[in-house]
């Protein structure tokens, strides 16, 4: 997405040749700083601190960091030891799993002479997968905002929940990109943006996609959805995720479910769009198995913003001394799920319909575990 002094795409390779620069999301949306990583350990450090954040991309930075860790040491060792250092950042996005295993079993390869050099070509076209990836779910989606559009002949208003657009990937996004695909396309659209507490990743990134993108939006209390499905404001729901079992749970950022539960109690149609990457074909219950982040309390207790006198501030919000919790993502039960946007179509919520697209990958963990 080409954003005023913005880069177009949430990661690049730097003029070097080596150095990874990607947008400092911690500073968006009132900064827009491109912020250099030249090691493993800057890598590790920009995906545990959410300067990058997104399934996707959390995948691609992790691909980069280990071709920033082979420069570093490109023994059999050095590669554990970097593929051990970026999983344990975050615990819940199934991508960096899965694009920690795909290099690590590319880079493990025999006829690999320079790992480094192939850790490089291995990431960029990582990169390079995910925005098509993200376009081709962007395409299938869209057809949803059509046909309610067809349907009701006004403007289509989505409710979605965190920031799955374009910041979350390396470009597109997930929910966003069947927004960005219709509203190119003309179809008058509206957008309720859940601010989605503790880290205002809606209020921040989705509200500074969307005017960036000059598609209206609105942004609401997350404790909003559930009023405005019940006065029949929203058309439908779209949200991201983070780690989507083959039986079509869905984990996503906090406060997810309990749009899931509103949709469900108002006949509110709700999507989740991801890439198969996000798909975590070993497991069946996502309530049981997904490993669930819990972040600092100080995420909950403070807020980061502009004052109005100017400078980016950090300010108390609660009662001083009082604990906190903060479990960063939720799991949304198949069956509160309409369907589930990939980059193959669109699937039902289930065993059966995501196998139906990814015959292969489904297949394949049923032959591993019998
Ligand atoms: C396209 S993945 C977007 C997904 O990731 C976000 O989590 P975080 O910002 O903590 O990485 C959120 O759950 C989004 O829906």
């Amino acid at each position: 997405m080409n954003i005023d002094g913005c880069p177009t795409r949430t990661i690049r390779l730097a003029a070097d040749g080596e150095t990874v620069e990607v947008i400092d999301q911690t500073r968006l949306p009132h900064e827009v700083v491109v912020r250099p990583l030249a090691s493993l350990a800057d890598a590790a450090e920009a995906i545990r601190t959410m300067v990058v954040r997104g399934a996707p991309l959390i995948g691609v930075t992790a691909a980069y960091g280990l071709a920033l860790a082979m420069r570093e040491d490109a023994s059999e060792a050095g590669l554990a030891h970097a593929v051990e250092t970026l999983a344990a950042t975050r615990p819940t996005a199934v991508n960096l799993r899965w694009a920690l295993d795909r290099m690590a079993a590319a880079l493990g390869r025999p006829e690999v002479n320079d790992r480094t050099a192939e850790a490089y070509r291995l990431a960029a076209a990582m990169a390079d997968e995910d925005v098509e990836t993200c376009r081709a779910i962007g395409v299938h989606g869209a057809a949803l905002l059509r046909e309610a559009h067809a349907r009701t002949g006004r403007e289509v208003n989505v409710l979605t929940h965190c920031n799955a657009g374009w910041l979350a990937t390396v470009d597109w996004g997930t929910a966003l990109a069947p927004i960005y695909v219709a509203h190119d396309e003309g179809i008058p659209l509206h957008v309720w943006v859940d601010e989605t507490r503790p880290r205002n990743q809606g209020a921040a990134l989705t509200a500074f996609e969307l005017r960036q993108h000059s598609i209206r939006h609105t942004i609401v209390a997350d404790n909003a959805g559930g009023h405005l499905m019940q006065h029949g404001r929203v058309d439908l729901c779209i949200v991201g995720s983070d780690r989507t079992t083959a039986t079509g749970d869905v984990a996503n950022k906090i406060g997810t479910y309990l749009k899931a539960l509103a949709a469900k109690d108002n006949g509110v149609p709700f999507y989740a769009a991801l890439p198969s990457s996000t798909i975590d074909w070993t497991l069946a219950d996502g309530v049981a198995e997904i490993p669930i982040e819990e972040r600092p309390a100080r995420e909950v207790t403070h807020m980061t913003g502009r004052a109005e006198t100017g400078g980016i501030v950090t300010v108390e919000i609660a009662s001083p001394g009082s604990p906190a919790a903060n479990p960063a993502f939720d799991v949304t039960p198949a069956r509160l799920v309409t369907g589930i946007i990939t980059e193959r179509g669109i699937a039902s919520a289930s065993t059966a319909g995501l196998a139906a697209l990814f015959p292969r990958e489904a297949g394949r963990v049923k032959a591993r575990h019998g």
